[in-house]
């Protein structure tokens, strides 16, 4: 399993070794030992699946109170997903980074986007239709649910819209009157680990 790094720190791309034969390929997605190894979290105790049409758009989310880290992978279709750091002590402080994420990638390899906790996460559907699977290292707690505006001008992701040609981008009521960065909710200045809730 490869680990490499990205332009947003504590943000990574993971690349599970893949086993080529003449059936197909074959790859372990997801190993706790490997992760504990490479100094990432292990105790995921929540898969996530969503499918989406074209030009759907979910996010910036994240969870007050219980936070969840978030293991991306695309299993069907073409998404550009997206991370910003909302970590208020962070360097990279409202930075945003955006990953093409396919099944596989244009060179072969099995690739998943690991983000931390404090982090939002948002993604933009490029095929006919996409399916995400993700793990999370805490439980949906709906009342912390929270958003950051997905086109908010101070972040400014700069999401391929141009790819939806000139398909307006579908997004929920909810994320439409999502605040902004400078008047959201963020979670505490400090990780709080020891407070995260694996109940
Ligand atoms: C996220 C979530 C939603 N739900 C329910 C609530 C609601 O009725 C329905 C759809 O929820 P949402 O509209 O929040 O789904 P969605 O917009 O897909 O939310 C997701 O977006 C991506 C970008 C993320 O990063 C996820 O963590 C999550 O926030 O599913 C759960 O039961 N468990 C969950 O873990």
């Amino acid at each position: 399993m490869l680990l490499l790094d990205t332009p947003l720190r504590d943000v990574k791309l993971i690349e599970p070794t893949l086993h080529r034969d003449g059936r197909g390929w074959f790859a372990e997605a997801f190993n706790a030992r490997s992760f504990r190894e490479q100094g990432l979290p292990s105790d995921f105790v929540q898969d996530n699946q969503s499918m989406s049409q074209r030009g759907v758009l979910r996010g910036l989310h994240y969870q007050l109170g219980q936070p969840q880290g978030k293991l991306v992978r695309c299993v069907s279709g073409h998404i550009w997903d997206v991370a910003v750091d909302l970590r208020r002590t962070s360097p990279d402080f409202g930075k945003w980074a955006g990953f093409h994420l396919r099944p596989l990638t244009s060179e072969g390899k099995l690739q998943m986007l690991w983000i931390p906790e404090g982090f939002g996460h948002g993604f933009l559907v490029l095929s006919e239709t996409a399916e995400l699977l993700y793990k999370t290292t805490n439980h949906y707690f709906p009342q912390g649910d929270r958003a950051v505006r997905w086109n908010d001008p101070e972040i400014a992701i700069e999401w391929p819209l141009a790819e939806l040609d000139g398909l307006e981008p579908i997004v929920s009521a909810k994320d439409t009157v999502a605040p902004f960065l400078n008047s959201a909710e963020l979670p505490p200045a400090e990780a709080p680990s020891q407070e995260r809730i694996h109940a």
